[in-house]
């Protein structure tokens, strides 16, 4: 039925997309304040150097390993809004202020931007159209995004859709103790690739979500196609981040060069073998399943078959190494600290007093203490340094005239590190998000537009409710089962497009 849409694309066309969103009625309007601001090209920043802009600091050391530091030096030497001049041949601007994100988002319109992706663009615009025509949710701007969104919107952002995928995440997650069990047999200690481990239980879940189907991630011997398959994505990552930031990578796109022709080969690899899962599912539909028993694949079929596929997808290759960075920052933090896990633990023996109990909606919204563990974690090791968005028509930020059409990059990660922002804001404090705290750590007193992993408003993640429940649920089921201990060096973060964990996760782990 879809073979068609698999035929492979001969020719590439060398060109760019350009966003086309941006009415002229709204770049000619000028907002409140538009007169009294100051013009955009004063706005400091540092110089750029000739052809590479400067494009080369997010190559830099201190933007890979030390983004407090990278961030730090950028706010002093510039203040709340630095323009970084000729990145890729624009500006980005760098913002570092709570009330300047909530404006930015307040004045994102109803189809909000969020540029990048270049090389995705290229990918599905041009080098594959024929299978993709452009279409995708990280990569679609303007109507377009907006008509797919609101259709996809009450199958994944609804908590009581999202909640019917709860008796399968728990299927997974006790497959991942079962694989834990098995990877602790020789000295307790979680092998130095158990990120990948993680990434196999991520999209075993993922699997099941959203094709009904488990592709044996989590067995003694999966296949080599599974491995590879994370791989790819992991690796797809990593190199859409070199092609969108570097000026090289319009050079790469342009003459066909090896990062780009890598790019395509692992793009070609996991369209191919997504596209093969979701045949194969489609394949076997059976028509007589109730409503609430449909994976996600066959819900999206009722849009449109060619979205379905794209949007599944999507989902996949999103849902892997996400949902596994974040859930091995939040098992490192409760290694780490050791007061915390006990205490989780404490209230997972009283709403689990049978360790192999399947975690259900009513349970899980009986277990504050684990929400704030996972909301502290991802204030602390977010996937995401900070959201973009582009403006969509001209506004003021920070006493600056911002014409429609520049990129705006929120420095979340950095601002929730500050003691400005959060108290004590280096330490794992869960207690801060809890409803019952007072005083200083109150969350009361928490800004909502600092922390902010999932990115804000209606351009944000569409796979948050998901990847939520499932981290809940994995991470509930850990801590019931095993104590984790942490006997390694302090974990080293780094960021290659997503932030994470970077040191091997040798979690030291005994059976409760
Ligand atoms: C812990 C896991 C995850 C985190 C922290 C995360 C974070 C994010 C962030 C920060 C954004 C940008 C939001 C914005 O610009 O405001 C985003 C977008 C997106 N995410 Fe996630 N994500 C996660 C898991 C997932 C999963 C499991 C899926 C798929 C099921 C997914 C699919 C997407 C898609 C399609 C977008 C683009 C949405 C749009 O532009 O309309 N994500 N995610």
């Amino acid at each position: 039925m879809f073979k068609n849409l698999l035929i492979k694309h001969q020719v590439q066309k060398r060109c760019f997309c350009k966003v086309k969103n941006i009415s002229k009625e709204d770049v000619n309007i000028k907002p409140i304040g538009w007169d009294k601001a100051k013009p955009f090209d004063i706005i400091p920043g540092p110089k750029p150097l000739p052809i590479v802009g400067n494009s080369w600091r997010f190559l830099s050391n201190d933007f890979k390993r030390n983004q407090d530091k990278f961030h730090m030096e950028l706010h002093e030497t510039y203040g709340d809004i630095c323009n970084l001049r000729n990145i890729r041949g624009s500006s980005m601007l760098m913002v570092y202020s709570p009330e300047i994100f909530e404006m930015m988002y307040r004045n994102e319109g109803v189809w909000p931007i969020r540029d990048g992706f270049a090389s995705l663009n290229q990918y599905r615009s041009v080098t594959r159209k024929d299978i993709y025509n452009g279409m995708g949710l990280l990569t679609m701007q303007g109507a377009d995004w907006h008509n797919l969104r609101s259709k996809v919107n009450p199958i994944f952002m609804q908590p009581r859709t999202v909640h019917l995928y709860i008796s399968s995440m728990n299927l997974v997650a006790h497959d991942f103790i079962k694989r834990m069990e098995k990877l602790m047999a020789k000295n307790n200690e979680m092998p130095a690739n158990f990120e990948h481990e993680l990434n196999k239980w991520a999209l075993e879940s993922i699997g099941i979500i959203t094709l009904d189907r488990r592709l044996g991630c989590l067995e003694e011997n999966p296949t080599e196609e599974v491995h590879a398959l994370i791989n790819s994505v992991v690796e797809l990552l990593r190199l859409l981040f070199l092609i969108d930031m570097t000026a090289f990578g319009n050079i790469s796109i342009k003459y066909n060069l090896g990062l780009w022709r890598k790019f395509v080969k692992y793009e070609d690899y996991v369209t191919d073998v997504c596209f093969k899962y979701i045949n194969e599912a489609f394949e076997t539909l059976d028509h007589n399943k109730p409503e609430n028993e449909k994976s996600a694949f066959e819900k999206l079929l009722k849009i449109d078959k060619q979205f379905a596929m794209i949007m599944t997808l999507d989902m996949i290759s999103a849902g892997i190494d996400t949902t596994g960075k974040s859930t091995g920052a939040i098992l490192y933090f409760l290694a780490k600290n050791q007061n915390v896990q006990k205490k989780l633990r404490e209230e997972l023996l009283e709403a689990l007093p049978d360790a192999d109990t399947p975690l259900t909606k009513e349970i899980l919204n009986e277990l504050p203490y684990l929400k704030a563990v996972i909301k502290e974690a991802q204030r602390l090791a977010p996937i995401g340094t900070g959201n973009l968005r582009k403006t969509t028509k001209n506004v003021v930020l920070g006493g600056y005239q911002i014409p429609a059409g520049v990129n705006v990059f929120m420095g979340n990660l950095y601002l929730s590190r500050s003691d400005k922002y959060f108290p004590k804001s280096k330490e794992f404090i869960p207690e801060r998000w809890l409803r019952s705290t007072t005083g200083e750590m109150s969350y009361k007193n928490v800004n909502p537009f600092v922390s902010l992993p999932f990115g804000f408003g209606a351009r944000s993640c569409i796979g948050r409710r998901l990847a939520t429940l499932q981290i809940e649920i994995v991470i509930a089921k850990i801590i019931r089962n095993f104590q984790l201990d942490w006997h390694q060096e302090d974990m080293l973060f780094e960021t290659e497009l997503l932030y994470g964990i970077k040191s091997p996760l040798k979690l030291h782990v005994t059976r409760i």
